[in-house]
């Protein structure tokens, strides 16, 4: 983190006293970077036989007109206009020189044409095939990236930082390639005509082109705090949104409208800040600019003098050093706008090079359809070094039995399930499926024959219906609401105002947490796997729709195995094996009343539960 994104960071923290902070993502500072170009240039790469041709054609038209309209100028002035010109008063000749101005103006304007519509395609054809890129490995990557990342700093880097390229992969490129040949262009004839005027000319260009980047890189760097702010805001606004419910009932809103007042105004500084800027940017170059001609006007004057240049020249030199730090001019921009590419690319290269912490074995077997015994060995797994979340795990799952994992909170229940799945690799032990070793098979072979069922169920916005086929694809709707019959989710379906059809908003927001069970339930079930892996829902449910999700479970958990982070008494009492962790360490297993017997840490945890439901109720 750069030390102004630290100070910023601290200093949102500071204004709300206690609870807002927002983790900035760090501000894009990046030198010049030849890798970072080169495999952007791999991006343009399959574009390149319809990108050379197009320079080709525009180095052609800009020579045409930049580089001859002036000498038309020149010609037209010392031979047509001046006194004593070879063809002094020639009206036809003049007309025929303004004509062919013309000409080429009307070439330039329809090669311009051309190429913006060109480059707009390419871009956009590149910035697809990075989104694809992108986009493709953060899918297939491992929990482990997830934990280390806010889901806002991926949005940001697969939105903005490709966003940022988009106007480098557009415009630029083809821009910096025909400026250059412009200004080699210029440069040329400038010394072709008159060496010591051309070189006084020149030596103004390098002061104009820093400049000019000097303030460039300034701008950007203060809308970059801008955007840090911006995003601040929207960091702020999400949150509030999403908690309205909790600000209202706690009152929060002052304390809410005052933290958003700071940044609002912490914003405003700094958009003025980079609107000052901005503003000046143009003042000054044409301060430098001016320089640029006032040599000209006074070495010309005196070469006219010593009569080694015409005034025709002189003109068409004050017409090229206007065509001249138009590109510098760009130059400028584009170095700004590279550096910005530099560090977004290196954002962007990061995520798509980042490979998953569950790497597949290269001759991974397809694992075949399993009965669904289970075996994990001598287990150890920890989330960070040094900080085991399971020690010494052993224990055998038989086929269709249904295990319920209890104990204390970070006791280790979601870690087992999250092996199991291959969410993350265990350090030591075993796993294995009916013999397979869980690391021996592909990885979409493995979680296919698993079906889980999390307590924070994830409804994804689309139609119950497209909800529920999320198990199976290629369901038939009779399937779909078969499924749902199963596990009595059919009746409240119905009830809604299109039944299968009624699109759920973000999230499930419109169902109730049990529906929202039900559904996950139905998925689950759709999916029809071997295993089944369910994190009870805590909250509590009216005890009909308690008493339905119980009937929908046993419907569920019928002839599979299956592994309940268990929660409710019932769940806990049916299961064939309770398994009691603690600290990561399983301190009992079996069924109910062999624990209960044993009067440990099991017989404490119901005995605790009885006290709280009697109290409760
Ligand atoms: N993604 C993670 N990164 C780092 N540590 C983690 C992560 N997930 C869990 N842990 C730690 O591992 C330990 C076991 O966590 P786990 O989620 O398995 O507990 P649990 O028994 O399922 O708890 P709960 O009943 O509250 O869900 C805890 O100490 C927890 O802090």
């Amino acid at each position: 983190m750069s030390l102004s994104t630290k100070q910023s960071a601290q200093s949102g923290g500071q204004q709300s006293g206690r609870r807002f902070v927002y983790q900035d993502d760090e501000l894009l500072d990046k030198g010049f970077d030849w890798h970072q170009v080169k495999r952007l240039g791999h991006y343009l790469k399959p574009y390149s036989k319809q990108i050379l041709p197009v320079i080709g054609i525009m180095m052609v038209v800009g020579a045409l007109t930049k580089l001859l309209n002036p000498l038309l100028i020149a010609y037209a002035i010392d031979h047509v206009l001046r006194e004593g010109g070879s063809h002094y008063g020639d009206m036809t000749l003049l007309a025929q020189c303004v004509a062919a101005m013309l000409a080429l103006y009307v070439i330039q304007w329809a090669a311009n044409n051309y190429r913006i519509r060109f480059t707009n395609k390419i871009g956009q054809k590149v910035i697809y095939d990075l989104r694809h890129d992108l986009f493709r490995n953060i899918q297939s990557l491992s929990f482990r990236f997830f934990d280390k990342r806010p889901a806002g700093s991926i949005l940001v880097r697969i939105t903005n930082y490709v966003n940022s390229l988009q106007e480098l992969f557009t415009n630029g490129v083809v821009n910096l390639m025909i400026d250059c040949v412009q200004l080699f262009g210029i440069v040329f004839i400038l010394l072709f005509y008159n060496v010591k005027l051309g070189t006084a000319i020149i030596v103004t260009v390098p002061i104009m082109f820093l400049v000019s980047t000097k303030l460039r890189v300034m701008i950007r760097r203060s809308w970059q705090v801008v955007q840090t702010n911006q995003s601040r805001i929207n960091a702020h606004l999400n949150e509030c949104i999403q908690g309205i419910k909790v600000t209202q009932a706690f009152t929060q809103e002052k304390e809410n409208m005052a933290f958003f007042e700071q940044m609002n105004t912490d914003n405003y500084k700094a958009w003025n800040r980079a609107a000052s800027l901005n503003q000046a940017f143009h003042p000054i170059i044409e301060v430098t600019g001016a320089i640029g001609y006032c040599i000209l006007f006074w070495f010309g004057a005196y070469l006219i003098q010593q009569q080694e240049i015409t005034v025709g020249l002189l003109v068409a030199f004050a017409t090229y050093i206007g065509h001249f730090w138009e590109p510098i001019n760009r130059l400028g921009q584009m170095y700004s706008q590279m550096l910005i590419a530099m560090a977004s690319s290196e954002r962007i290269f990061e995520f798509i090079d980042e490979r998953p912490s569950v790497a597949e074995a290269a001759n991974a077997k397809i694992l075949p359809t399993v009965q669904g015994n289970i075996e994990l060995s001598q287990v150890e797994f920890e989330y960070e070094p040094g900080r085991p979340a399971l020690k010494g795990i052993n224990l055998n799952v038989k086929a269709g039995q249904s295990i319920a994992l209890v104990g204390h909170t970070g006791s280790g229940k979601s870690t087992i399930i999250n092996l199991l799945c291959r969410f993350y690799d265990i350090s030591n032990g075993t796993i294995t499926i009916d013999g397979h070793n869980v690391r021996d098979v592909s990885i979409s072979s493995l979680r296919s024959q698993i079906g889980i069922v999390l307590q924070d169920t994830f409804i994804f916005s689309g139609t119950i219906r497209e909800n529920i086929r999320f198990g199976r694809l290629d369901a038939t709707d009779e399937e779909v609401e078969f499924t749902a019959k199963a596990v009595r989710a059919h009746d409240f379906i119905m009830q809604l105002p299109q039944g299968y059809d009624t699109e759920v908003q973000e999230r499930g927001s419109m169902l109730s947490m049990g529906q929202r069970q039900l559904i996950s339930f139905a998925r689950a079930l759709l999916a029809d796997p071997r295993i089944l892996i369910l994190d009870e829902a805590t909250a509590s449910i009216d005890t009909e729709t308690e008493l339905k999700i119980q009937e929908a479970l046993k419907t569920l958990l019928a002839g599979r195995t299956s592994f309940i982070i268990a929660h409710r008494l019932s769940t806990i009492r049916g299961a064939d094996k309770i398994v009691v962790l603690e600290h990561g360490v399983i301190k009992e297993q079996g069924t109910h009343e062999e624990l209960m017997r044993e009067m440990g840490i099991y017989h404490g945890l119901i005995q605790a539960q009885y006290r709280f439901l009697r109290e409760v109720g």
